[in-house]
């Protein structure tokens, strides 16, 4: 059968939190790493939810890297491509948010692309072109201490801009509020007048509903899970796709195996999540310098005290500091290559971690979870239940050996007592 809506993420968090969109709202959904393989076998879907790990790399691999994600999509027969990107615009002045829609809209011949990160259910509403996290602009908000991308303009249209060969318009909330074909009329004026993308106004979820029957009506979008959402009802209302409800709780059942939590999200919110599992279960601080100086030796550690206590219950390792701490390190070693080496050390820790029967993981933080699936070499999970707005259960899928369930927590979601509630819901304690 041939897929309605074809996705392409730009981090493996974004791309599961757009899946549990999907997923909630009964259209039936695979989330792949990468471009899958041709020898790949995927379960039935109506959306394939293709996992870049393209957020924070040059802009031109993050461009070929899309392309090739629409080919495969294309050649599955999405009607609607979306291109899924952070509900705060992580993003730089190099891109890739506006590179990636740039190529992605002469690849799909559209004339305009609308482009919205609201996601109310989280907190991420966008009013005049200004994107809100909770009740303050992007710029004020913790996102402005992020470690690779801090967001220092809540001007949507004016960041896009920056990045983006073409000239940007707004599609304004007195608009969404009267419905789709006002959004529509909107998207062709501003296409007359030259303009390839739009920012698109959305507070409430009905708004994304107007939104996501406009965009259906086009090629391409792009947005975080609040457009998957508009696109999901619209594809259902429109009857694309046939509304059917996954089998959530059949997902984690089978699985045992020891349990274990990776962050490396230095958020707020997993600065928060790592303090509360202090009370909770064994917790072991990297030291961030370690893992860029002597790795392996940091690395072995770790994995010697985990191995101590994982038969007694999950144990959490985090990379994770405080925006001083994250500085420090960085001033030393430089942003990208602290990162790099930071996310290279979790990796290696989950994948000990699993060599040493770890089968139930929970990993934080975007570029932390795209490490370290790669590292497992996950090719595709089955979505599941959801944990917390934005982060569903998942099950590996196409992997050879046993099945693993996981959690790729955005390092912003959550509520404060996310680790032990996902290890929960993994059937652990
Ligand atoms: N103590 C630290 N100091 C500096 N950088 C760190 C530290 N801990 C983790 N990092 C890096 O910070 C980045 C966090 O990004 P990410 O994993 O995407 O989290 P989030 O989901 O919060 O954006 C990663 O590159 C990670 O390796
Ligand atoms: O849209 C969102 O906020 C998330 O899906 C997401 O992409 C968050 O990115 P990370 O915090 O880097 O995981």
């Amino acid at each position: 059968m041939p897929l309605t809506l074809g996705v392409i993420a730009d981090d493996y968090t974004g791309a599961s939190d757009l899946a549990n969109t999907l997923s909630k709202e009964g259209v039936r959904t695979v989330q792949t790493i990468g471009v899958p393989d041709a020898a790949l076998a995927l379960p039935d879907a109506d959306a394939v939810v293709v996992s870049l790990k393209s957020r924070s790399i040059p802009a031109d691999e993050a461009v070929a890297l899309s392309l090739a994600a629409y080919a495969w999509l294309k050649g599955r027969g999405a009607s609607h491509i979306l291109f899924k990107v952070c509900s705060t615009f992580d993003s730089t002045d190099d891109g890739n948010i506006g590179p990636v829609t740039d190529a992605l809209r002469i690849a799909t011949g559209a004339a305009i692309v609308p482009v919205t990160p609201a996601f109310p259910e989280t907190g991420r509403t966008v009013y005049m072109g200004h994107l809100f996290v909770g009740d303050v602009p992007l710029n004020e908000s913790p996102l402005k201490d992020h470690p690779l991308n801090p967001m220092t303009d809540s001007d949507l249209a004016r960041v896009l801009a920056r990045q983006s060969a073409g000239r940007v318009g707004l599609v304004p909330l007195k608009d969404v509020a009267a419905g789709a074909d006002a959004v529509s009329a909107r998207l062709e004026k501003l296409a007359l007048e030259g303009r390839t993308a739009a920012i698109v106004d959305a507070v409430f979820d009905r708004d994304l509903e107007a939104v996501g029957v406009a965009a259906a009506a086009l090629p391409l979008s792009t947005g975080a899970s609040g457009l998957g959402l508009g696109l999901a009802r619209a594809l259902v209302a429109d009857g694309r796709v046939l509304r059917q409800q996954s089998d959530g709780a059949a997902l984690a059942a089978g699985i045992g195996g020891y349990a274990a939590v990776v962050a490396g999200s230095c958020s707020k919110a997993t600065l928060e999540q790592i303090a509360i599992a202090e009370g909770q279960m064994p917790v072991l601080r990297l030291s961030a310098e370690r893992l860029v100086t002597h790795p392996e030796a940091e690395v072995t550690a770790a994995l010697d005290w985990a191995k101590a206590r994982l038969a007694s219950g999950p144990v959490l390792i985090a990379a994770s500091g405080a925006p001083e701490q994250v500085a420090e390190v960085q001033a030393r070693f430089g942003r990208h290559a602290a990162g790099v080496a930071i996310e290279h050390g979790t990796a290696a820790i989950s994948e000990g971690l699993v060599a040493a029967g770890v089968r139930r993981l929970v990993l934080a933080g975007g570029e932390t979870s795209g490490a370290s699936v790669d590292r497992l070499k996950i090719p595709a999970f089955l979505v599941g239940p959801e944990i917390a707005p934005g982060v569903p259960l998942l099950r590996t899928e196409g992997q050879p050996g046993e099945a693993m369930v996981l959690a790729l927590k955005s390092g912003n979601f959550g509520g404060p007592d996310f680790f032990a509630k996902a290890l929960g819901m993994m059937g652990v304690g």
